[in-house]
């Protein structure tokens, strides 16, 4: 597929390949991009319309929701409950399941999804996004329970993010590579600038939040302070850092150029084997940056293969270039 085509176009091309397909996938995508698009312009305008800052009320992780947080949690429900593709949704903004409402048709997939990503950089105009992930419902057409959204993420049909950068960017997979899309605002659509991202093998680049780590494990502190060594450590060559605190940022920046994300374990909170949630996290971002050929992990296991005990259920994160990845697995298998 070549640079200029629209992302309506690719998709139905895709769909095309399938033997049976309805195009019920294709008009549900069609629908999460709308929500997309409506999301990039609130966030664009932000203190134009008044959407900045934080409400006095928290969610479900017990972080206080921002404004926009609830918003595009709105957008993505509105947008996606009323055409008849769904059996339910989840979302991290969300205790439980969200029913589709009874006056709607039920469909054959679930949508789960992290509305504003990064959130904490929202009022500091810092980039954020929205990530997603689309899975079968277990029975066609009858209200999902929460049980029916606990699959690993290897049952995912499609994973996506959308960067509210400098530019607003989709970045999807349905297990036949990661290509991305730069929304062009004079036609309103989506078009294909970044055909089969490739996730260079090697790295010099590592991104991990530094003000944890006296609560990091051995196989990180290892594996941290020799790229922190450089030249003069084993590795025998510098590394740069980066952090942003916006995973969707981070991972885009890695499906660019390269380079290794983690949010590990820590000791912080044992209850808390991480920070970033499995379902509409690590899982989508996983099945990306797979499709893109990097690896991700927990630190011992493929995050791909976890299967989910709870809707928000949180796992370790370690993602990116292959070799830098199998080195931080090494790491842990040795300890
Ligand atoms: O504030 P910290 O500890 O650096 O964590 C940053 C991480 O938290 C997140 O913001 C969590 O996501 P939400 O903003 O969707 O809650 C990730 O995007 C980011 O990688
Ligand atoms: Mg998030
Ligand atoms: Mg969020």
């Amino acid at each position: 597929m070549h640079t200029g085509t629209t992302l309506t176009q690719f998709i139905i091309e895709d769909q095309r390949k399938i033997a049976g397909a309805s195009g019920d996938f294709t008009a549900l995508l069609n629908d999460i991009v709308t929500a997309i698009k409506t999301i990039s312009n609130e966030v664009n305008r932000g203190a134009l319309i008044g959407v900045m800052g934080a409400l006095d009320t928290q969610n479900v992780q017990g972080e206080t929701q921002k404004k926009l947080d609830v918003i595009t949690n709105e957008i993505m429900i509105s947008n996606n409950e009323w055409a008849g593709h769904l059996a339910g949704m989840a979302s991290e903004e969300m205790d439980d399941v969200y029913s589709i409402p009874k006056q709607y048709p039920l469909g054959k997939y679930l949508l789960v999804f992290d509305p504003l990503d990064g959130s904490s950089n929202v009022d500091i105009n810092i980039s954020v996004g929205t990530i997603f992930s689309i899975l079968r419902a277990p029975t066609a057409g009858q209200a999902a329970s929460m049980s029916d959204f606990l699959q690993p993420g290897t049952k995912q049909v499609c994973a996506g993010y959308a960067l509210y950068g400098s530019s607003t960017m989709l970045v999807l997979t349905t297990g036949n590579g990661v290509n991305g899309f730069t929304l062009d605002r004079n036609i309103g659509e989506f078009v294909l600038t970044h055909p089969g991202m490739k996730i260079p093998e090697d790295t010099r680049e590592f991104a991990i939040n530094a003000s944890n780590q006296r609560f990091w494990e051995a196989p990180i502190q290892r594996y941290v302070s020799e790229c922190l060594a450089g030249t003069t450590g084993p590795r025998g060559r510098d590394f740069n850092m980066r952090w942003v605190a916006s995973m969707v940022a981070e991972v885009h920046r890695i499906l660019t150029r390269g380079g290794i994300f983690m949010y590990p374990r820590d000791t912080r909170d044992p209850s808390k084997p991480g920070r970033l949630r499995l379902m509409y996290e690590a899982s989508p971002m996983s099945f990306i940056v797979e499709q893109a050929g990097g690896l991700s992990i927990t630190g011992h296991e493929r995050i791909l293969g976890v299967v989910p005990e709870s809707l928000h259920q949180r796992v370790p994160v370690i993602l990116g270039s292959k070799n830098e990845v199998e080195i931080v697995q090494k790491y842990h298998a040795a300890n």
